[in-house]
C-alpha cells in the first residue's frame, strides 16, 4: 500500500462511519455515461456524496470567498457568483475535497493518464447567480481532450449543455452531493453553462477538479 493508499484509506473509513453522516460512495457501476458528439461525453453519479449538508455550510463560511469584476466591452460587470480556486499544491478548506479529488483521480487514472490537481469552488447564493455558456478551454484544454470534474453541494440547479456552434441542449439537475464529469473532446467541442432562474432557489456550491494547466 502507498502511502497514498494508506491516506485514502483512512479517509474512506472515517467517511464510512455513520456518526459522521457523510460518506463519499462508489464509483464504478454506479457512473453512468452518455456519448456526445465529436468525441465528447459526460458520466454522472448521482448522490455520490451522502450527508453533504454540513460541507456545504463548511464552505459556505470558511472559503474565503471573492467577488470578481469583469470587462464587458466598455463596462466593469460583476461576476454573478462568489469563486475561489485553489491551484495545485494549496490545501482545500476541507479533507472531504481531497477525498473526492483523489478518488476521481484514482477512479479515471487509466483512462485520464494523470490526476486531478487543481480545484474551483463557486458559489451560486441564489437564482440570480449563474454562469454563460462557456467550455473550460483555457490552456491545454484548448488543444486536447481532458476531464473536468463537479461534485455540485446544497440547492440543485440546472447545467445544460450545447454543442458549439448550435443545435440542442441537454440538461442535467445538479445539487445535494451529485457528481458529473466531462470528458474527451467536451471543453472544446462543447459548452455548458448554468442558467439564471426566476424562481426561489436555494444557495449551491460547485466544486470544479480539474488536471493541471486546464481552467
Ligand atoms: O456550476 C457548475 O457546476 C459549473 C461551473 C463551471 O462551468 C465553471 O466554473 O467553469
Ligand atoms: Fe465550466
Amino acid at each position: 500500500m502507498t502511502s497514498a493508499d494508506a491516506r485514502y484509506a483512512l479517509q474512506a473509513s472515517l467517511f464510512d462511519d455513520a456518526s459522521f453522516g457523510v460518506e463519499l460512495g462508489e464509483l464504478g457501476p454506479t457512473v453512468q455515461r452518455r456519448t456526445l458528439t465529436a468525441g465528447a461525453w459526460v458520466d454522472v453519479r448521482p448522490g455520490w456524496l451522502t450527508g453533504s449538508d454540513e460541507l456545504f455550510t463548511t464552505l459556505a463560511e470558511t472559503v474565503p470567498w471573492k467577488a470578481e469584476r469583469r470587462q464587458m466591452y466598455d463596462r466593469v460587470v460583476d461576476v454573478p457568483r462568489l469563486v475561489r480556486f485553489y491551484p495545485e499544491g494549496e490545501p482545500l478548506p476541507d479533507p472531504l475535497l481531497v477525498a473526492a479529488r483523489d478518488a476521481l483521480s484514482r477512479y479515471y487514472l487509466p483512462e485520464l493518464g494523470e490526476r486531478f490537481a487543481t480545484s474551483g469552488l463557486c458559489f451560486y447564493r441564489d437564482g440570480s447567480d449563474s454562469v454563460a455558456w462557456h467550455g473550460d478551454d483555457t490552456g491545454r484544454s484548448r488543444t486536447e481532450d481532458t476531464m473536468v470534474a463537479i461534485l455540485s453541494l446544497g440547492a440543485a440547479r440546472p447545467l445544460l449543455l450545447r454543442p458549439r456552434g448550435g443545435g440542442h441542449s441537454i440538461r442535467y439537475s445538479l445539487g445535494h452531493g451529485d457528481l458529473l464529469v466531462m470528458g474527451g473532446s467536451c471543453q472544446r467541442t462543447w459548452e455548458h453553462c448554468v442558467p439564471k432562474s426566476t424562481r426561489p432557489l436555494g444557495p449551491r456550491i460547485s466544486v470544479q477538479f480539474r488536471t493541471r494547466g486546464v481552467r
